[in-house]
């Protein structure tokens, strides 16, 4: 395989690290891939994007004003969307325009977000979920290409979560054939959108339709908020941006008001319902909450992309930890590289397990999801609350997971790892924000508990249910499951913990209703267990998910890789046995002895991993300009860049600056 050469040398201890290596780095990266002619695929784009320098910063992005930060970032931008637009989308073919490639491309022009990142996030997608033919003709070409850019503008000050209770409205009025957006209240200012503060000139708008004197509910809309000439907003419109928050400093996230601003009847998203002319209301034929289809797509992404946010943080640890020394193990010995300690191998090589149980199992969440869209194309939408309950729920664990192991890849690093030239902490605060946005970590595991509790039920009456519930039909009325200290052992226990958990859950329910409380309180008074069992849930489908898609896909591979692969799964599944003992004893017949062993043989296998942990990161083949990191390049010039990076900071453009003339002399001196 072609490894972009280092224009240093290596560091010696990781060119040791890479002579230890024993399986074909080549052949895991093609697995990661998804097959041999995606890697190259993925490295022909790689070099049109990255080659030409396009994506380098002179300053870096950290060091500039809020202002240059975004001015700089909308050039970035631009050059990378006309790369986007003229030789990528070439490669990927257009309906690829989501492509994970075409994402980690992006990361090396972005340390940060990029203020288009939603335009083609989530204003293309919602075109392409939720407009006619006729509206898809007219606008998605336009936003493709990029002659408009949009945002999604759902959320408001006043609410987020409580999507019904949204207050923007669009009213009809049939004699113009135009509907009326209005922000009512304070509240209903849209609030948070990508790009909406200053980049965007479109925006698709969730709002409560009324028409014919009555509320239907919230629809969508697209609408043209700026000039395209003058880039003014229009009459109408107030648009700005949110200030600085946590992560996302180089977007704007935009605020939004409408008073009394008119659009076209067409500029209404008719895929599912649509308001005649006449101003006759007709809902969807399929599924009330259709409209929602575009958070649906996103957090099936999402799962891939925390496995790409893991990836990168764990090998910027791994190599770090490989060139790293500290502390005398035997006086007069040299200090070990900080890879050896088995308590940083326990934080970091599940993180190389995680990115792949991730990866696979996004791969097979996007398969359940394009299976969907066909049964639905078919009218069918039975299998929709499925989807629904599993993209929820493992777009909350997987972000949630992604920030806990990413920062433990920043506590790995010590010192150094707070750096932002180390480049954690803007992968920190990224992933931070994913466990939030497009529904928070509580809310879409209590969904995923609605569905949960529906099926419980439906076990319990002897109805078969479907796959990733199935296992309810085996357990349910299961007491405590007898410990099996095998991986499909471990795999079933965790089934058993969901199944006792969701059974608790619905006896709680049960037990409070029948005291005198209505079922609304029930659940109320029940969420902290819900959200325990929807979690427990998804870790079951993880755990199932990984184990079964690894052994198919490395079926062809050499011996060597096949073992690696299996060893990580292995780590995958006892990591989480020993972090969930509490549920195995509680649901299971596990002994402490049993518990003992397992955690004898994870510790066993973190030290059979050790010689590998270098080349497993390295098969994720991440180039430097992706991973923007002074501890985690390829040549491991940890020291050396450091320093350089700290060369760059503006405080060092002069050597005394202003402020100790104008303060610092005057206080020593007693005359401030
Ligand atoms: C170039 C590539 C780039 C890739 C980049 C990758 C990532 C970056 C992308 C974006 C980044 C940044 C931006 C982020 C944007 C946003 O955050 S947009 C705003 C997102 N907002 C949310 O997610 C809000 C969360 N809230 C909800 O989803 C709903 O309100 C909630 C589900 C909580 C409840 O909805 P509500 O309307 O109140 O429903 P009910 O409680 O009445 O439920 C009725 C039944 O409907 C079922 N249901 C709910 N949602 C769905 C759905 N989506 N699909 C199918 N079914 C659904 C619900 O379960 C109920 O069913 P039952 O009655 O139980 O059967
Ligand atoms: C970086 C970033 C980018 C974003 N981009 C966009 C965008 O482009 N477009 C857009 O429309 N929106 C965007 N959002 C908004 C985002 O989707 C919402 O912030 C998110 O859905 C959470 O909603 P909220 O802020 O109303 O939180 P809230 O719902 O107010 O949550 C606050 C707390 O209340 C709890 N809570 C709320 N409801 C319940 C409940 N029913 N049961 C139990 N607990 C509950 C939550 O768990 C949480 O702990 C973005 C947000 C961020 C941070």
């Amino acid at each position: 395989m072609k490894i972009n050469k280092p224009k240093h040398d290596v560091n010696p201890d990781l060119a040791k690290e890479r002579l230890k290596c024993n399986f074909n780095i080549e052949e895991v990266t093609n697995i990661i891939d998804g097959g041999k002619d995606k890697t190259v695929q993925r490295k022909k784009i790689e070099d049109i994007a990255l080659n030409n320098g396009a994506s380098l910063d002179e300053v870096p992005e950290e060091c500039l004003s809020i202002k240059e930060r975004y001015e700089n970032a909308v050039r970035k931008s631009c050059v990378y969307g006309n790369l986007v637009r003229n030789e990528m989308l070439e490669i990927t073919g257009i309906e690829n325009f989501e492509s994970p490639v075409l994402r980690r491309t992006a990361d090396a022009f972005f340390k940060d977000i990029s203020p288009f990142m939603l335009h083609l996030g989530m204003f293309v997608p919602t075109l392409i979920g939720q407009c006619t033919p006729e509206q898809t003709a007219e606008w998605l070409p336009k936003a493709l290409d990029m002659q408009i850019i949009g945002a999604y503008a759902q959320t408001e000050l006043g609410h987020g979560t409580f999507i019904r209770g949204l207050e923007t409205t669009a009213t009809y009025n049939p004699e113009k054939e135009e509907f009326v957006l209005h922000s009512p209240t304070i509240t209903s200012y849209k609030w948070w959108a990508g790009g909406l503060g200053k980049t965007a000139n479109h925006c698709v708008v969730m709002a409560q339709l009324y028409t014919q004197g009555k509320c239907h509910g919230t629809h969508l809309f697209i609408v043209k908020i700026r000039d395209l000439d003058t880039h003014m907003p229009l009459p109408g419109i107030t648009v700005g941006e949110i200030g600085p928050r946590m992560g996302f400093s180089s977007a704007d996230n935009g605020f939004l008001r409408f008073d009394h601003f008119r659009i076209p009847r067409e500029n209404m998203l008719m895929k599912h319902a649509k308001v005649e002319k006449d101003g006759v209301y007709v809902k969807s034929a399929k599924h009330g909450k259709l409209t929602y289809g575009t958070m649906v797509f996103i957090r099936v992404t999402l799962v891939s992309e925390m496995s790409f946010n893991i990836s990168k943080a764990a090998t910027i640890a791994i190599r770090y930890s490989a060139v790293r020394r500290q502390t005398e193990l035997r006086p007069n010995e040299p200090e070990p590289q900080i890879l050896d300690y088995p308590t940083q191998q326990h934080k970091l090589f599940i993180c190389i397990a995680t990115a792949h149980a991730f990866q696979l199992t996004s791969c097979w969440l996007w398969n359940t999801f394009q299976a969907v869209l066909a049964d639905m194309k078919k009218g069918n939408v039975d299998t929709l609350p499925e989807l629904h309950a599993l993209s929820s729920c493992l777009k909350a664990v997987s972000t949630s997971d992604a920030l806990s192991h990413i920062e433990q890849c920043r506590f790995a690093c010590g010192g150094h790892g707070y750096m932002l030239s180390s480049n954690l902490p803007f992968i920190y605060s990224f992933v931070a924000a994913t466990r939030t946005y497009e529904g928070d970590y509580t809310v879409l595991l209590l969904q995923t508990a609605r569905f949960l509790v529906k099926a419980s039920e439906q076990a319990e009456a002897g109805k078969k249910l479907t796959q990733t519930v199935s296992y309810l039909n085996r357990t349910a009325n299961a007491d405590r499951l007898n410990w099996d200290n095998t991986h499909e052992g471990i795999i079933k226990s965790f089934q058993v913990i969901a199944a006792g958990k969701i059974g608790q859950c619905v006896k709680s329910i049960r037990d409070r209703t029948a005291s005198g409380m209505d079922y609304e309180d029930a659940w109320l008074m029940t969420t902290v267990q819900l959200v325990g069992a929807a979690e427990a849930h998804c870790r079951a489908v993880l755990l199932n998910t990984y184990w079964s898609e690894m052994r198919k896909i490395t079926e062809a591979s050499s011996a060597d890789v096949k073992k690696v692969m299996h060893q990580l799964a292995v780590l995958y599944l006892m990591y989480w046995a020993l972090e969930k003992t509490g549920d195995l004893l509680k649901y299971s017949s596990v002994s402490k002895k049993d518990l003992d062993e397992l955690q004898r043989r994870y510790e066993e296998l973190l030290a059979e991993l050790r010689p590998n942990a270098v080349g497993l990161v390295d098969a994720f083949d991440l180039r430097d300009e992706i991973l923007h990191s002074s501890l985690g390049s390829y040549d491991g010039r940890v020291y050396e860049r450091l320093i350089e990076e700290a060369h760059k900071s503006p405080l060092n453009d002069e050597p005394v600056n202003q402020s100790f003339h104008k303060y610092t002399k005057p206080l020593m001196l007693g005359k401030l």
